[in-house]
């Protein structure tokens, strides 16, 4: 069996980044970033008031000084003359500095009387202009890749850019198998259970940005699964859940090996997790999750999504990890490393007694996986554990 390091690098080899596509900035949230982007425009594009007040000559500022008032800018309407000494501006926030005006009194320091003000004692010192450019330049980039967020297409807007380029979305087919699987809502027989993994990783994968198509279950026979190979054309990523394993009824790796699987791996040290395989199957990456619902989820996390993440242009690199102190001891671990369900507390991570890779319960309530390397010996409260957050 390979290590998890080992599958992931075969797994990055099964796919490049997808193309670029333009989309209206309107949808460009979440979407990755394909090529750097130039401003159009500087923001702001002409020096401009950055409170409401009086735009002034700061040599005409001294307590007492009286200021003749000769017109007003607001935003969106500048003052089309100039000012001279003595004279001032009323202005407002986000207004263009009028010619000749160098500082911005705001109101709260000075008094006011009909056509014009006088300066009070201790003005703010700040002159309250922002530079025109100060927040970017025309020409300035927004690197790529990178995934945008909000305030990422809010800067867009602001550049001016109405069309985004990204990465085009990467297409996964879903294909649960089982004879004991229907749908959620369908009526199942007595030896029958709900196919539920299938919407975990539908949620995980759209959630990093790629489409998921749900087909329709496949049964236990190989004619049932070559159909679903089948409607599952088109798709960049295939993956399969469940018969992986060695029963009679696990037929994943004979029907894909049959059309054609290259394979790149079958069965990796892993808890949970075990039977994964992944290949190249026609046009596709497959992956062959475990049918264990948390087997299919974890490894959906540890295998799946850096892929994805791969084919949107993004570094191809494994899950995010961080340091974290154990709220409780831990026993050693044996030959296989181990993604232990876990929760977070205030005085560190500790894991749930069950790891039974069937219990989603416990998935649900697990914020964390801490991560067991192979042979890692009994740990103690306190020390620092690799964990994987789940959001
Ligand atoms: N003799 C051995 N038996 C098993 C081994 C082994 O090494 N030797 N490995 C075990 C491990 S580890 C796992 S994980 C499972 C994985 O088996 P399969 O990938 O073949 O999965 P299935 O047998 O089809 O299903 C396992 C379990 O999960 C349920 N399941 C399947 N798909 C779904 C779904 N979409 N939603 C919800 N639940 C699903 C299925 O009903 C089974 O209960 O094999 C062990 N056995
Ligand atoms: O490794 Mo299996 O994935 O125990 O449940």
């Amino acid at each position: 069996m390979i290590t998890v390091d080992e599958a992931l690098a075969k797994v990055f080899e099964l796919a490049d980044p997808l193309d670029v596509e333009h989309v209206p900035l309107a949808s460009a949230a979440g979407r990755v970033l394909a090529q750097p982007v130039k401003a159009q425009r500087s923001q702001p594009p002409f020096a401009s008031s950055a409170m409401d007040g009086y735009a002034v000559q700061n040599a005409d500022i001294a307590e007492g000084a009286t200021l003749q008032v000769i017109g007003e800018a607001a935003a969106g309407h500048a003052f089309s003359g100039q000012i001279n000494a003595g004279e001032t501006v009323r202005i407002f926030t986000g207004a263009p500095i009028p010619k000749g005006a160098d500082r911005v009194i705001i109101q709260e320091d000075v008094t006011r009387a009909e056509g014009h003000i006088t300066i009070d004692q201790n003005v703010d010192k700040s002159f309250h202009i922002r530079d025109l450019g100060v927040d970017f330049k025309a020409g300035d980039i927004l690197q790529s890749p990178r995934r945008l967020r909000p305030a990422d297409v809010a800067l867009l807007a602001s550049m001016n850019i109405g069309q985004v380029p990204v990465t085009r979305k990467p297409v996964v087919a879903l294909i649960a198998t089982g004879d004991e699987l229907v749908m959620p809502c369908e009526v199942p027989r007595d030896d029958q259970i709900i196919a539920s993994n299938t919407f975990g990783l539908k949620a995980m994968i759209e959630a990093t940005g790629a489409t998921a198509r749900l087909l329709p279950i496949a049964r236990d026979t190989e004619s049932s699964l070559k159909t679903a190979f089948d409607l599952a054309q088109g798709a960049d990523v295939i993956v399969t859940i469940g018969g992986a394993s060695v029963g009679d009824h696990d037929l994943v790796g004979k029907v894909a090996q049959d059309l054609g699987l290259d394979r790149a791996f079958y069965k990796i040290a892993m808890r949970p997790g075990k039977p994964l395989m992944a290949g190249r199957l026609r046009d596709a990456a497959m992956i062959g999750l475990p049918g264990n619902p948390v087997s299919s989820i974890v490894c959906g996390h540890l295998f799946l999504l850096p892929l994805l993440r791969k084919m949107l242009g993004l570094p191809a690199q494994p899950a995010a990890r961080q340091k974290m102190p154990l709220a409780d001891d831990l026993p050693a671990n044996g030959p296989r490393e181990h993604y232990m369900r876990a929760c977070i507390m205030d005085t560190g991570v500790t894991a749930f007694d069950s790891q039974d890779s069937s219990r989603l319960r416990v998935l649900s309530e697990a914020d964390a996986l801490i991560c067991r390397p192979i042979h890692d010996p009994a740990r103690q409260m306190g020390d620092l554990v690799d964990v994987i957050l789940l959001e």
